[in-house]
């Protein structure tokens, strides 16, 4: 008999606030009006993909002083977005990123409650803990806490949402109007949580939503990001999706989970990838050369390199040899970037020696790089490493990242999903009615009863 082959989650991930979205595409349209998401949507959904992700920025990012423009600037707000995009689809999830350091988890359990009901039971919700203190100026509480205890603000967040989301029987509303009784009695629990982080006597406004709960996603990446996907997450959306990083992650994280209680199958691992179809290879490469040299811009080669070398370095020209000068350890001048950039000294040292070897200017080093294409190549060659991942337990699928807006979906929605679906790896439906946590294969999680009243 033979194993059953392992089948592919894919989430589509609305193109982002960074380089890979070229906007300065003459086919490229808006980041802000509706039919964008819709779009958007449309085509992820006629892919039967079991996600739409929206990445968030809380602040725009800084460089050297100024609003950093050379990318798209400025977003909608997450929740109004995928509630408008829950209105013209029936099967997709909806799934967003919310901070779990600036936002409260009264008010955020019961929009995404809200959500859950609006969609159908199709919301989701990825936690991340935000990376730096310039987010908090736009908050009354300004550079937040230090790292840790962004990931202990976390866990009790994410376990005082749970209460909150299970504070509702399900059978709470009667409406009977013959008894006059529109609750049934008893059925609204309150939620008494004393933590370190929160303090709080609630009773809830939102019934119990479809799903109980939103899917749960993560995005964090170090060791105490594991920690806390491995006790609340139920996908994480990885940066580790070269093949042989991919599998040492998944065996780590899935690796924490057998201790809490957890099967392999109750966390799903989705890397970011980006994609450049072609009719044959050689098409699909000359393809990403020209993207590239979309994305990487002269100016954005020069910014990319400011960044490391934390200087300004606007006296060169992108298409010549890399600064001599060292980097400035001085006060960032880059603010609101995902991740910090470590040992500047190290990465500068291995540039040199790889544009020398390379004879490399700076912009073909950026490219060389920093902007890496997933996957090039036919649809028939995408969907089999796609395949080969998942049946190696690298991922159970991706969070597909296009670099055009609305449309950088389609081409991989008419000619990759098609392949996938061949290989019998992929839904050629959705079921009827299925949930977010249906359409993921991910067991309904543990109903909180007891826990709701007593103290955390
Ligand atoms: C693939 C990936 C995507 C992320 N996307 C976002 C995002 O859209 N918005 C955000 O505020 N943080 C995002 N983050 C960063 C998270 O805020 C995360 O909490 C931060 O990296 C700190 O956690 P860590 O030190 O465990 O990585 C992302 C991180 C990863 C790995």
């Amino acid at each position: 008999m033979t194993a059953e082959r392992r089948q592919v989650h894919l989430a589509a991930h609305f193109p982002g606030v960074n380089s890979t979205t070229v906007w300065s595409d003459p086919t490229a349209q808006s980041q802000v009006e509706f039919s964008s998401f819709e779009h958007f949507a449309r085509t992820a959904e006629r892919g039967f993909f079991d996600y739409l992700f929206l990445a968030e920025g809380l602040r725009l990012r800084e460089h050297r002083g100024e609003i950093h423009d050379l990318d798209v600037v400025g977003r909608p707000n997450t929740l109004g977005i995928l509630a408008a995009v829950a209105a013209v689809t029936r099967h997709i999830g909806v799934v967003g990123t919310l901070s779990s350091t600036f936002n409260e988890p009264a008010e955020l359990a019961r929009q995404l409650a809200t959500l859950d009901h609006l969609s159908g039971g199709r919301a989701g919700w990825n936690v991340v803990t935000s990376s730096d203190a310039f987010h908090g100026g736009n908050f009354r509480r300004g550079g937040f806490l230090p790292h840790p205890e962004r990931y202990e603000r976390a866990s009790e967040f994410v376990a005082l949402a749970k209460k909150l989301w299970d504070s509702w029987d399900d059978d709470a509303v009667l409406g009977d109007a013959a008894a006059g009784e529109f609750l049934r009695a008893g059925a609204v629990h309150d939620v008494r949580h004393r933590g370190k982080h929160f303090d709080v006597d609630a009773r809830p406004t939102v019934p119990r939503s479809p799903q109980g709960r939103p899917v749960i996603v993560q995005a964090g990446d170090s060791p105490d990001g594991r920690d806390f996907a491995a006790e609340h997450a139920e996908v994480i959306f990885s940066r580790h999706a070269e093949f042989d990083d991919g599998r040492r992650f998944y065996s780590d994280v899935k690796g924490r989970l057998a201790g809490r209680g957890r099967s392999e199958g109750s966390l799903l691992i989705l890397p970011a990838v980006s994609f450049v179809l072609g009719d044959s290879a050689a098409d699909a490469e000359e393809k990403a050369c020209e993207i590239s040299l979309q994305q990487i811009s002269k100016p954005t080669a020069i910014t990319f390199l400011e960044q490391v070398w934390n200087r300004d370095l606007s006296a060169y020209d992108a298409d010549g040899p890399l600064p001599e000068v060292d980097p400035d350890p001085g006060e960032q001048i880059t603010r609101g970037w995902a991740r910090a950039f470590e040992e500047n000294q190290a990465k500068i040292s291995a540039w040199r020696a790889k544009a020398e070897a390379e004879n490399l200017s700076i912009r073909q080093l950026v490219i060389a790089v920093a902007n890496r294409h997933g996957f090039v190549g036919t649809a028939a060659h995408i969907a089999s490493e796609i395949d080969r991942y998942v049946q190696n337990r690298a991922s159970d699928g991706f969070v597909v990242v296009g670099h055009l807006t609305p449309h950088g979906l389609d081409e991989f929605t008419d000619a990759v999903i098609p392949e996938l679906q061949e290989r019998g790896v992929y839904r050629t439906e959705y079921p009827e009615g299925a949930t977010l946590r249906e359409n993921l294969g991910l067991p309904a999680p543990h109903r909180l009863t007891d826990e709701i009243g007593a103290t955390a």
